[in-house]
């Protein structure tokens, strides 16, 4: 029996590199909740809850995820043995519904546990083990403008740290987006796989004459053109547009990967641990994909280290990962919070491979950061 001894989670305001530009957000900071759980043996376990530019993105916010944990998970924690993670979980279901960025918060501390008590990475203990110790990692050229996007998609081809790249689009006229998203395409054409990420915001006619347009200048990928819930809508553009349609913002667990999947409605879901509610859920929609003939994406909600390493870890227990992953998160940052910082070389990130998450935080920049000290708070604006 593994009993909780103490519980700290707290708000780590980091600003980012540059302004990162979203069509529902303008991100200067990311604001990550970290969970870190001891138990009586002094075993420690570490996790991390984040979303984009607070309430824009989703329905959970830094504040939210932080007081889901204090005030409803916390209690339900002393009473269960936490080296029975899925058991822990369950019972956290039971009396918790939806938050699924604080459940992923705590399932990733207590996943971090079991590791370090079993002495094995986290990467063998869900999804049915490693299969690849290194993932492929897109970076997101999202500065708003053109020129510098072309400059900073050469630099990270040059340095050999990515040559797949996201555009974030969605906020101008469509005819703009592909103007700019053409231009870079142009620029990198035969060097770099360029795909799109459009947040949700096109109508289906916009999305009808956008997708076609971004596939003519040799885009390779559409993220989430349309609505979350405009199932039909994503099935009509899947089956008529040349262009693979990823599903991301509809994707909520392992149901939503269902109806998504029996409706046709997307080629390829960027899994994410946060939005699927934690690894073994996500790990559940990645083998939902899988049987369906969907490829696979491993996605970020823009995580520190805590968070990437965790998504980490389950991506490579994926046998199928068609399309890579985009856990670039820690170098969005102006700091890195973790004592060793992920490494990433050759245009892959390597999985850690020391028990648990393999990563442990750099106090100093815990304290200097943590919101609850005295460092200044920068919102996300639009
Ligand atoms: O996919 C999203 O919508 C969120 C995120 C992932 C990369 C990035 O730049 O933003
Ligand atoms: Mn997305």
């Amino acid at each position: 029996m593994a009993a909780l001894d103490r519980i700290d989670t707290f708000i780590v305001d980091v600003p980012t590199i540059r302004p990162h530009v979203l069509a529902m957000a303008t991100m200067r900071a990311q604001s990550m909740v970290i969970v870190r759980l001891t138990d009586g043996d002094g075993v420690e376990g570490i996790g991390e809850g984040t979303t984009i530019g607070g309430l824009s993105y989703g329905e959970e916010s830094p504040e939210s995820i932080k007081s889901a944990i204090d005030t409803y998970i916390a209690p339900i924690l002393q009473v269960c043995d936490l080296s029975r993670v899925r058991a822990t979980m369950a019972r956290i279901g039971r009396s918790v519904r939806g938050n699924h960025f604080a459940k992923c918060a705590v399932e990733t501390a207590l996943l971090d546990m079991a590791g370090k008590r079993l002495g094995v990475p986290v990467s063998e203990l869900i999804g049915g083990g490693r299969v690849r110790s290194s993932l492929p990692v897109a970076w997101t050229l999202a500065s708003g403008n053109t020129a510098r996007d072309i400059e900073e998609g050469e630099a990270m081809l040059e340095q050999r740290r990515h040559r797949i790249f996201k555009l974030k689009i969605g906020k101008r006229e469509v005819a703009d987006d592909v103007a700019h998203v053409g231009a870079i395409c142009k620029a990198l054409a035969g060097r770099a796989s360029v795909r799109v990420d459009v947040n949700q915001n096109w109508s289906e006619a916009q999305a009808v004459r956008g997708m076609a347009m971004l596939h003519d200048v040799g885009v390779e990928l559409v993220e989430q053109p349309v609505a979350r819930d405009a199932l039909d809508a994503m099935a009509r553009l899947s089956g008529t547009q040349a262009v693979p349609l990823m599903a991301d913002e509809a994707l909520n667990g392992p149901r939503s990967a269902f109806r998504i999947a029996s409706a046709a409605a997307g080629g390829v879901f960027a899994v994410k641990i946060a939005q699927s509610g934690g690894l073994h859920p996500a790990s559940e929609v990645a083998a939902i994909a899988t049987a369906a003939g969907i490829g696979l994406y491993g996605g970020t909600m823009l995580e520190g280290g805590v968070g990437t390493v965790a998504s980490a870890h389950l991506f490579a227990s994926f046998p199928e990962l068609a399309w890579g992953t985009e856990l670039f998160g820690p170098l969005l940052l102006t700091e890195e919070i973790l004592a060793t910082p992920l490494r990433y070389a050759d245009f892959e990130l390597a999985v850690p491979d020391a028990p648990g998450l393999g990563v442990t935080l750099d106090e100093e920049k815990i304290a200097r950061f943590r919101r609850d000290s005295a460092a200044p708070v920068i919102h996300a604006v639009a």
